[in-house]
Formats: structure tokens, sequence, C-alpha cells
């Protein structure tokens, strides 16, 4: 049985800033349905590395293929800044530590932008906004601005906004690292059941342990390789083969309904 195209598949990717060699010959292939946390020493590269398989920053060369379901692949390294702003846009959700909330707007309109963005109109992108918002434990709080928000609140939002236009893959960069512990686990199992839970696919930054162990994948990167993968010889190899057994996603079951309504 043939498996499907890898969602991501990214070849002998460099990355120089000057002496630094901040990826050196990345090679690594992600399948819809996967949870990746990435880990590794600081500066080895793990930013880096999410920011080309993103299209936010070129390579200085290699490729990365990034191939949705149904859709024609795309060499997301030869697409100009509007076309990878497009796809960033419609297709990859971002998540990062800090939320990067607008402080002016109100919890909805945060989430509703990325879709105005995209012509949505007003009153269809808000309703979907507020669809994502109760679906993340957020019913009441539609108007509230980044300063009455808790920083779990806010995180939430941040991911209910990365799942509006919902997207094939969510980047998240330690979305949870500024998070006390209790709340990093219960923000970090709504990034999971709002991305895998539903079939879409997570890359993820991490310092912590704890949080990579609910991710279905681990890839170490150190002096801008990738120096272990939990996946080596499943994932890769059936990148190369174009099948390969599958990689199960963590998330829970019974959620799925519930994020399907909700983005409905
Ligand atoms: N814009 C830049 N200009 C110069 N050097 C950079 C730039 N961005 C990253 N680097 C360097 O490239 C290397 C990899 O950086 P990167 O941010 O990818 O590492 P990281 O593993 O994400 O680190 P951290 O865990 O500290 O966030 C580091 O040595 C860093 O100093």
């Amino acid at each position: 049985m043939n498996r499907p195209s890898p969602l991501l598949a990214a070849r002998s990717l460099t990355k120089a800033y000057g002496p630094t060699r901040a990826l050196d010959g990345v090679d690594l292939t992600v399948h819809a349905g996967e949870s990746v946390a990435i880990m590794g020493p600081s500066g080895s590269g793990k930013t880096t590395l999410m920011h080309v398989l993103s299209g936010i920053l070129l390579p200085d060369a290699g490729s990365v293929l990034f191939t949705a379901p149904g859709a024609e692949p795309t060499e997301i390294t030869t697409l100009n800044e509007e076309a990878r702003a497009r796809l960033r846009r419609e297709r990859l959700g971002f998540v990062f530590q800090d939320g990067l909330l607008l402080p002016e707007l109100t919890a909805q309109e945060n989430v509703a932008l990325p879709l105005l963005l995209s012509g949505v109109p007003r009153p269809a992108a808000e309703a979907h906004a507020a669809q994502w918002l109760a679906a993340l434990g957020l019913d009441g709080m539609q108007t509230r601005r980044l300063g009455e928000l808790s920083g779990g609140q806010a995180q939430r939002v941040a991911i209910a906004r990365a799942q509006v236009a919902d997207p094939q893959v969510v980047f998240a960069d330690e979305p949870t690292g500024a998070l006390d512990s209790a709340t990093s686990a219960s923000v970090l199992g709504a990034l999971l059941d709002s991305t895998v839970g539903r079939g879409r696919t997570l890359v993820m930054v991490t310092h912590d342990q704890t949080t990579a162990d609910r991710c279905s994948r681990l890839v170490r990167v150190q002096d801008g390789r990738i120096v272990a993968d939990s996946a080596a010889g499943v994932a890769d190899a059936a990148g190369a083969a174009g099948s390969g057994a599958p990689v199960s996603p963590t998330g829970s079951a019974g959620s799925v309904t519930h994020w399907t309504e909700a983005t409905r």
C-alpha cells in the first residue's frame, strides 16, 4: 500500500551566519499526523531549522518540499517572499513563546486576523474565531485584551490564532516556555489536541523533556546537525521510499469531534 507523500521533506539544508554554521546538512522528513519535538543545546540550530522548514528563512542551500494532502508539492525554497508569506498565512500556523498577540486587539480580533488578511469577510472571520476560542476553553473572553489574560490564556489565544485558517502544520517555538508547569501541561494538551488530535501536524522546539515526551517523535539537534531521531529508519526511510510504517498521532481521540465541530 502506498503511503501518502511526506508533508515536509527537507534535504541537505545549510545555513550560515558569517562563520556560524547554524544548519550543517540537515535532512528531515515529517509526515501528516506527527508531533515532532526538536530539542538540543542553546545555539544548536533548532529555531533556524524551524524557520527554514516554514519558509520564514531561506537556507543557503538545500530544499524543503511541502506537500499538503491532495495538493501539488511546493518547493518552499524557490518561492519569493510574497508567495512564502501567503503560504505561511494560509497553510501553516505558528505559536511562539510569548504568543505575539497584538495588545491593542481583543482576543477575538487577534484570532480573526489571519482570516481577515486572507480576505474572509469580518462577520465570518469573527464567528470562526469565537468558535476556536470556545474550543480552547476561552468562551466569554472574546473581548479581553492581552493585559486582561493570564499567560496560559494568552497562549491559548495564540493557539486559536494559529489554527483558525486550518493549517496542515503548526510550528511552535517554546510554546509553553514562559508558563509554570501545571499551566504548561494544560496548554500543551490543548496544542496537541487541536493539531494531531484532529489529524494535523505539530513541529515544536522545546527545551523541556516532559513536553517532548508527549510528542510522537523526538529529533535532537547539535551543532546544526540532527544527531538523533526517534523515527530514524521509519519516517526518513519512508520519505525516501514513499512507503513505511505509520506514525501514531498523540492527542486524545475523544477530542477529535470536539475540534472538528469547532472548526466547521
Ligand atoms: N540572525 C542571526 N545572526 C547571526 N547569528 C545567528 C542569527 N540567528 C541565529 N544565529 C546563530 O546561529 C546559531 C543557531 O541559532 P538558533 O537560534 O537556530 O539556535 P537554537 O538552537 O534555536 O538556540 P536557543 O535554544 O538558544 O534558542 C547560534 O549560534 C546563533 O547565535
